[in-house]
């Protein structure tokens, strides 16, 4: 069984990446490579990672003018991302061109409200709705614009199952019980996400930070094998 685990490895540091990548493979299901990662190593590093075998997560939260985002994603393709990541408030026409240039089998998501964000946090930035209510109505922008699915924390993502059955969602601000929380604000653990009805789990310093970063990934892949959304669909 595949896990709906991606670790994401985010350092500039090309070979302690490819290190990391060979070490927990037996326990995730991909690799998630951000722009940390890409800004150090640009397509070269991601073919390097992607030699390894496991599915490739480019996360570069695309956001520009639609002809732009377009074009970048047009330029990305070669390197046959299974997922990718643009952001939702680059409205309709941009999720559009995303979806229009990505490859068949890649799914376009859109991030909706960074789980470092609470609801003040988007207060400032002159959104005045709740983290919910924002993720919802950006969901339904994504759904309409004919991307995959989107970006949000374990919060929300129960109500978007709900939403959108069908859509593909990306839950990262992900904690094992206890773990540091760093900048991350909306934060569940990978298995609450999971029953919770994500599709994609994303972790990174839980894992990549860890005194012993293999057994981590274990320890994480494990509670999820126990988690019912799997136990059930096993
Ligand atoms: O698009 C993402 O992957 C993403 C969206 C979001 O809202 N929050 C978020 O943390 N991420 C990414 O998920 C990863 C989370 O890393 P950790 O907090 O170390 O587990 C980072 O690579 C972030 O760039």
């Amino acid at each position: 069984m595949t896990l709906p685990l991606f670790v994401a490895i985010d350092t500039p540091d090309l070979d302690g990446a490819a290190s990391l990548a060979d070490a927990v493979r037996s326990h995730v299901g991909g690799l998630k490579l951000g722009l940390e990662f890409f800004a150090a190593n640009g397509p070269e590093g991601v073919r390097r990672l992607a030699q390894g075998g496991l599915p490739v997560f480019l996360d570069l939260k695309l956001h520009d003018i639609p002809n732009t985002v377009g074009k970048a994603v047009a330029a990305l393709a070669p390197l046959a991302p299974a997922v990718l990541t643009v952001h939702a408030t680059g409205g309709r026409a941009m999720l559009e061109a995303a979806k229009a240039a990505a490859p068949p089998n890649c799914k376009v998501v859109a991030v909706t409200v960074l789980t470092s964000l609470d609801e003040a946090d988007l207060a400032e930035a002159g959104v005045a709705s709740t983290p919910a209510e924002q993720v919802a109505r950006l969901a339904r922008l994504t759904r309409s614009a004919g991307c995959d699915g989107i970006v949000c924390s374990g919060s929300e993502v129960a109500a978007a199952r709900e939403a959108w059955p069908d859509g593909y969602f990306v839950v990262p601000g992900l904690r094992p019980a206890g773990s540091d929380v760093g900048d991350q604000k909306r934060v569940l653990t990978p298995a609450e996400a999971l029953d919770r009805g994500a599709s994609l789990l994303v972790v990174g310093r839980p894992i990549t930070a860890a005194p012993d970063p293999v057994e981590a990934a274990r320890a994480i892949a494990s509670s999820l094998r126990q988690a019912p959304a799997l136990t059930a669909s096993a």
